[in-house]
């Protein structure tokens, strides 16, 4: 017996007790995954409820599985959770996937944080670190980008979550992919890997992987947050070690982690295994003997010599036997039978699917037609790539109108929905290609099919001006006035983009003016208020009615005149629309351009008869708005222009009160640089109140406190003064007519000086400069007063011509019409029907 039988022989023991562990474990792990795996997922007790569950994604680059991977997390059947993907670098195209699904799942609390955090040298942890510190839940899901959650996944992780575990993670698993590498794949992490978690699970051994891993939130934080496992790159295993030291346990769930990765070929699988193997290394050099010599083919040939040298057994033979039976073993416990059926085939499905995403993209006829013609390529009308099938992929890449022959005559379906439910007729008209749009049309595709919008390919030809379409699809005799999701037809989305042709070609074909959308607008109202003016005018020669109300109440002047479409006002108003109509909230058109401070509109308004006195529901005038919205210029101009700024509203505040007491910060801003309008706005409140007999004090101004106190109160004082002197020199001023004074005009009301206008020598004042010098103050009051009530006489005088025309017509006997009555009827209308009567009559003259 030399030393080196004792070697030998003890060598040979030691193998032989190894082979006799893996077994055990092996043997154990096959028992203990019957009792442990894919059990139902219980529903929790009432008493407890769902714990909420903060999910952080780091991902990293968006590979063909991405968004039906992570689709998942949005289907699960559980209460209470919220996503965090974390994305470091903000161009990454995972943020797009991302967002898609926020865009189809609403309702799941998601968010998306980028840039992460440099907190260590673990780069997933960098990434999660924001995600990890906006978490609102106890329970973090930590979950790698390649993993698939079916429905009840994330409920069995939270049903392992007993009161002494602190962590549940899934063992690695992969879901059944076809080829090669993907076999491959699942052969490794169902068997060998497998066997190692489960004994581990059994034994209490820490063997945790952190692809996917539910864990209490406050045990991380109490270690020092998730920044104190940023100095590892094996984040898991000492993330997982840390609980155990505390004396808690871990877990594996019943489900495995699915693991769905875009990319499954080789050389990716090997580089993984070799990153992860210097790890454990890394951690546990014992790794280095014990790792390889757990390998089947390793342990047979090391136990054949064992047994040999022992036993004197034929040494193949025990390695043969030991290699099948542990094959048969393995196969086993990774369902691989079924697999193993497909790994024949040259090339798998998801390569397929790849080649002919990326021909379809580059355009390349040839390539496609190659792929679309191998035996085993995928169907033509499945999805291949992220929802999109090979038509929809085709017409988003800006297609080639022979691409798409050709996946038409390899029987694309037309009327085929991707997975957000586009169709190819709606997806080439938003792609504005008229060619491929006629193309698809011709092949049969459905017309009144509707996308997730509700709209049909005639409401987005409509909206989007396409002309040759809009033509194609009403010559297929195709009902214009089908409505969409918001109710409008194709003429309301015309009418309110613009598209004057399409607008004439869907009136020709009998399109309806009168269908109204879901806010109450028919097509008139949305082309005005988009200032499409030639489309106004067309609708309105073609019928539409421009008095309609829309649910708040608003016709079509209301809208344009807030929105500032000048030359749209204009139209509606040479149509006699009614101007001084209110909506809902009381408003006319005028309250509505006076709000936005649209001075050309509220000029036009006025010329037109626009009432500055209509009070809205609040009590305001138009003029209360404009000094509350504070546009400077339009202001200033009312100031000028209008002697009603001291009508009290519903909380007993005058237009002028309110730039004079807390007037809005943007007027109080454009004032301190405006003094002139200031000592305007001073001016007018003084005079005013002058002629209202009324007292002045310091507390009227409150607003103006700066200016005022520059200004200094004694000047504001003479002012009224002032005042109060041209008030008694103006009643003592002797004009020609006995009759009438001055003063009259400052004071009478309007009616009145109508009546004084009609005396002859009325005019003349205007002319008089002397008296316009006399008195400085009040002289532009008077001669506002003067003119607006001349101008109301000339409308009745010409009023009253087109009345006696039209009795005269009508009753030809009567050589003259009587005044006094004719007055009588004329003075009762207001100006704005004035000058409708007027119009009118001129017209028909014409
Ligand atoms: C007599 C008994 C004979 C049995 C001999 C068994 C010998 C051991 C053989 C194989 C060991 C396999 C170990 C499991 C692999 C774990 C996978 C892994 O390496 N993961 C690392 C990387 O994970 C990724 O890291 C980045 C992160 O972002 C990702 O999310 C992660 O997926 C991980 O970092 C390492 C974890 C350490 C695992 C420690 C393994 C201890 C093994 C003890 C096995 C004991 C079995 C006992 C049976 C009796
Ligand atoms: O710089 C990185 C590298 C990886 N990851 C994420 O970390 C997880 C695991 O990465 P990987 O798949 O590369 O690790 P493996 O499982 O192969 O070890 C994945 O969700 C990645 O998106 C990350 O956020 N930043």
């Amino acid at each position: 017996m030399t030393p080196l039988w004792y070697f030998l022989f003890g060598l040979s023991i030691f193998f032989m007790i190894f082979w006799s562990g893996k077994w055990v474990v092996h043997l154990l792990a096959i028992v203990y995954a019957k009792y442990r795996l894919h059990r139902k997922a219980q529903l929790l007790p009432l008493e407890t409820g769902y714990p909420g569950v903060t999910i952080l994604k780091p991902l990293m680059g968006a590979d063909p599985n991405l968004f039906s991977n992570l689709e998942t997390f949005f289907t699960m059947n559980y209460p209470l959770y919220e996503i965090h993907f974390c994305i470091e670098d903000e161009s990454d195209p995972a943020i797009m996937v991302a967002k898609r699904l926020q865009g189809k799942y609403p309702s799941i609390v998601s968010k998306i944080f980028t840039g992460g955090s440099n907190v260590g040298v673990n780069p997933k942890i960098n990434n999660m670190y924001e995600g990890y510190k906006a978490s609102n839940h106890p329970l973090i899901l930590i979950s790698d980008s390649g993993i698939r959650m079916k429905e009840d996944t994330l409920l069995d992780m939270v049903n392992h979550l007993k009161d002494n575990i602190a962590l549940v993670h899934q063992m690695p698993f992969t879901c059944d992919r076809t080829g090669f590498a993907g076999t491959l794949e699942k052969v490794y992490f169902g068997t060998a890997q497998a066997r190692i978690y489960l004994a581990a699970d059994l034994l209490n051994i820490n063997c945790h992987t952190g692809m996917s891993t539910l864990v209490r939130k406050h045990l991380i934080d109490e270690a020092g947050g998730l920044e104190a496992y940023s100095c590892y790159l094996a984040e898991d295993f000492f993330l997982a070690k840390s609980m155990i030291d505390r004396g808690w346990k871990i877990t594996v769930s019943s489900q495995p982690a699915w693991q769905n990765s875009g990319i499954c070929e080789v050389q990716f699988f090997q580089a993984r295994l070799r990153r992860w193997v210097k790890l454990r290394v890394a951690m546990l050099p014992l790794t280095l003997l014990f790792e390889p010599l757990s390998e089947c083919l390793v342990l047979g040939a090391c136990t054949a010599w064992a047994v040999y040298f022992l036993f004197n057994w034929d040494p193949i033979l025990f390695c043969l036997v030991h290699t099948l039976v542990s094959l048969n073993f393995l196969v086993s416990i990774s369902g691989v039978p079924a697999m193993s059926k497909k790994i024949g085939k040259k090339e798998s499905a998801w390569e397929y699917n790849l080649k002919l995403c990326h021909a379809l993209k580059e355009k390349d006829f040839e390539k496609v037609k190659e792929i679309l013609t191998t035996e085993g390529s995928p169907k033509v009308n499945s999805i291949i790539v992220e929802g999109d099938i090979p038509l929809h992929l085709a017409i988003n890449n800006g297609a080639d109108i022979e691409i798409v022959k050709l996946l038409l005559k390899k029987g694309a379906d037309v009327n085929s929905e991707d997975e957000d439910g586009e169709l190819p007729l709606i997806l080439a008209i938003e792609k504005k290609n008229v060619e491929l749009a006629l193309l698809i049309l011709d092949s049969g595709a459905d017309l009144y099919v509707k996308d997730m919008g509700g709209s049909t390919p005639l409401h987005r030809a409509a909206a989007l001006g396409m002309t040759p379409i809009v033509e194609a699809l009403l010559k297929r005799e195709l009902y214009p006035d089908e409505q969409d999701s918001s109710r409008r037809t194709a003429l309301h989305w015309a009418a309110k983009e613009g598209h004057e042709r399409v607008v004439k070609c869907l009136l020709n074909r009998g399109a309806s003016l009168q269908e109204v959308d879901r806010h109450g607008r028919a097509p008139l109202h949305l082309a005005a208020m988009s200032g499409h003016y030639e489309i106004s005018c067309r609708l309105i020669d073609y019928g539409g009615d421009i008095n309609r109300r829309d649910n708040n109440g608003r016709t079509c002047l209301h809208d344009s005149s807030w929105l500032g479409h000048v030359d749209v006002v204009r139209l509606l108003l040479n149509c006699n629309i009614e101007i001084n109509a209110t909506d809902h909230e009381g408003f006319t058109a005028l309250h509505h351009a006076a709000t936005r401070g649209h001075d050309d509109i509220i000029l036009l308004l006025l010329d037109w008869g626009g009432d500055l006195s209509v009070q809205d529901k609040a009590g305001k005038t138009p003029l209360h708005h404009v000094m509350l919205r504070g546009h400077y210029d339009t202001i200033r101009m009312m100031i000028e222009c209008s002697d009603d700024l001291n009508t009290p509203d519903h909380s007993n505040k005058t237009p002028i009160g309110y730039i004079l007491c807390g007037m809005p910060s943007t007027t109080a801003f454009k004032l301190e640089k405006d003094y002139e309008l200031c000592e305007l706005i001073v001016k007018h409140a003084v005079r005013a109140k002058v002629m209202a007999k009324s007292e002045i004090s310091a507390e009227d101004f409150t607003g103006l406190e700066t200016h005022l106190s520059e200004r200094r109160w004694n000047d504001v004082c003479s002012f009224f003064e002032a005042c109060q002197e041209e008030i008694l020199n103006i009643k003592q001023y002797e004009y020609q007519s006995d009759s009438i004074s001055l003063y009259d005009f400052l004071t009478k009301p309007a009616k009145t000086l109508v009546m004084y206008a009609q005396n002859e020598d009325f005019a003349d004042l205007l002319d008089l400069d002397e008296w316009v010098a006399e008195f400085p103050i009040y002289a532009d009051f008077i001669k506002a007063r003067i003119s607006r009530a001349m101008r109301r006489r000339d409308w009745l005088i010409l009023s009253a011509r087109c009345l006696s025309s039209i009795v005269n017509r009508f009753l030809p006997h009567v050589k003259q019409f009587p005044d006094p009555p004719c007055y009588q009827i004329l003075k009762s209308l207001t100006d704005l029907d004035l000058k409708i009567l007027i119009k009118a009559c001129y017209r028909s003259v014409d």
